[in-house]
Parts: C-alpha cells; sequence; structure tokens
C-alpha cells in the first residue's frame, strides 16, 4: 500500500493505491496537516509515502511531521529529464514544478496522444504535450480565484467577486467573474491551437478549478480528477492505477 500526497498552494490532495487499486481519496487545506496521523494510521500496511509538493519546505516538514511514526518518511517527486516515457523539454528540466510533471506522466499513461495537460489550481498550468511524449512547454497564470483576489486587493472600486458567468455579464460582479473565467478558457484554447491538428489530440482538465472552466471549453476535453495523484501512482508502481 502506498500514500500518494499532492501538496498544492491551497489544498493537500492525498490517496491510497493498493495492488493497482485506489482505496481511498481527499483533500486537506493546509491547517487541517494534523488529520494525516489518523489517515495514515487508518491503512494499516503503508510501506511507502511518495508525493509531489510545491508547497515549500515548511509545509514538507509539516507533512513529514504530521505523519509522524505512522507511515515512512514521505519521499518527494523532482522534475527531471526523462521519467516513464515522458521527456521534458524544458531548459532547466528541475525547475519544472513537480505536479506539473506529475500530471505530464499521469498524461501521457492515459493518453498516448498529443495532449493538453492543464491543471486549474492555485494556478493555472496550461502543458504542451506531444504525440511522442515529450512535454514541449506550457504557460502558468493566476487561478480564477487569485484573478479575482488581485482585483480585489489592487483597485480602489472591485470587491472580492463571486458572481455569475455571462457571456455579455451587465453588473461588476459578473463581469469579474466572467472576465477571470474567460482567461482562463482563452488561454488554454489558445494553447490547444498547438496541438489542434494532431491525430485524437485533447486536454486533459484537472485540479479544484476544471469543472467551471470545461463549462466554457470550446475544444476536445476529458475531466480527469486528481491527475497528479494518477502520475504519482505512475511513478510509483511503473503503471496507471484504476
Ligand atoms: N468553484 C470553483 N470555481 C473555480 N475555481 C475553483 C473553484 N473551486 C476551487 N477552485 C480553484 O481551485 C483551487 C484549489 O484547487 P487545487 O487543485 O487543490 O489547487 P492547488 O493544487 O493549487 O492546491 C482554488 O485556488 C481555486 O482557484
Ligand atoms: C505553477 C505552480 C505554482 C502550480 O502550483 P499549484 O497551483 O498547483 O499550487 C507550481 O507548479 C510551481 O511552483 N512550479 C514551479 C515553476 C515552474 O513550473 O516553472
Ligand atoms: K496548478
Amino acid at each position: 500500500m502506498i500514500l500518494l500526497i499532492d501538496a498544492g498552494n491551497t489544498r493537500i490532495k492525498w490517496g491510497i493505491v493498493r495492488d493497482g487499486q485506489w482505496l481511498a481519496e481527499g483533500a486537506l487545506r493546509h491547517d487541517q496537516l494534523d488529520q494525516l496521523h489518523a489517515l495514515a494510521a487508518a491503512h494499516v500496511g503503508i510501506r511507502r509515502v511518495f508525493g509531489s509538493n510545491v508547497a515549500g519546505l515548511r509545509t514538507a516538514a509539516g507533512i513529514a511531521e504530521a505523519l509522524g511514526d505512522s507511515a515512512p518518511a514521505p519521499q518527494w517527486l523532482h522534475s527531471s529529464a526523462e521519467c516513464c516515457g515522458v521527456r521534458n523539454a524544458y531548459d532547466t528540466p528541475a525547475q519544472l514544478g513537480s505536479d506539473r510533471w506529475a500530471a505530464l506522466i499521469g498524461a501521457r499513461a492515459l493518453q498516448p496522444a498529443a495532449c493538453l495537460v492543464v491543471n486549474a489550481g492555485t494556478a493555472t498550468t496550461v502543458d504542451v504535450l506531444d504525440a511522442a511524449g515529450t512535454f514541449q512547454g506550457g504557460i502558468i497564470l493566476p487561478g480564477e480565484h487569485l484573478m479575482r483576489r488581485s482585483l480585489a486587493r489592487d483597485t480602489a472600486q472591485l470587491p472580492l467577486a463571486d458572481g455569475h458567468y455571462a457571456a455579455a455579464p451587465r453588473n461588476t460582479a459578473d463581469a469579474i467573474t466572467s472576465g477571470c473565467r474567460n482567461a482562463q478558457a482563452g488561454a488554454v484554447e489558445r494553447m490547444f491551437r498547438q496541438i489542434a491538428r494532431e491525430p485524437l489530440s485533447r486536454c486533459l482538465l484537472s485540479g479544484g478549478g476544471a469543472d467551471a472552466l470545461a463549462e466554457l471549453l470550446d475544444v476536445p476535453f476529458s475531466r480527469v480528477d486528481n491527475l497528479v495523484l494518477k502520475g504519482l501512482a505512475v511513478v510509483a508502481t511503473g503503471t496507471a492505477a484504476t
């Protein structure tokens, strides 16, 4: 049994796999890390803890401390030039966020064709994976919530809006929500042009903001829950868990 952890800037996602099957999955806020101990203790036989952490050294230390003696010490994925059939063309491969790297590896295992790997979290990342399995590059933009928060923080008149999406918004809250969501969808649709002509090409959409984004997208896509965890399972076990 393996405990997999995807520590992002907003939430810590976790999953437990045994013999290629998911036994349980969930998510914690950063102030709920202490729950990890009970979680690990409830699954007797965890032989490895493997994760991606883009939330800083304090989070890594907090996770290790919270697990305590309930599980082995966590090991963390580092982005590299090649892993599980995926090649990393980043100028400095190790600089790529390990969550992006895990998601690319998970995507390749799910879909052996050109694909756009979209992770809509605190930040939104949109990464181009070609048909040969090479990560060609990708973009980072603020996620929808972060966009909305930045408008509230750095303008005099704009509130922290929780409006509805509209094609032609007629009030401030809807204008902000729709603008930020259009920015997300527009970025994905523009990046998709790079692979649109490839056979069977599509987007794989994951992350806390994926459902909102999916409602708007005008390109072929599949929703995949916890793609980062799925990629971590591939790295840890050599195959995709189901
Ligand atoms: N209903 C929603 N609509 C749009 N975005 C959402 C929604 N719910 C959550 N999110 C986004 O999902 C993020 C949290 O998702 P998650 O994938 O766990 O992020 P991270 O990996 O950065 O911790 C939030 O910061 C927010 O941007
Ligand atoms: C882009 C990210 C902030 C996304 O983090 P998240 O929104 O999932 O919390 C993270 O992948 C990161 O810190 N990357 C390092 C820089 C890079 O990938 O180039
Ligand atoms: K992300």
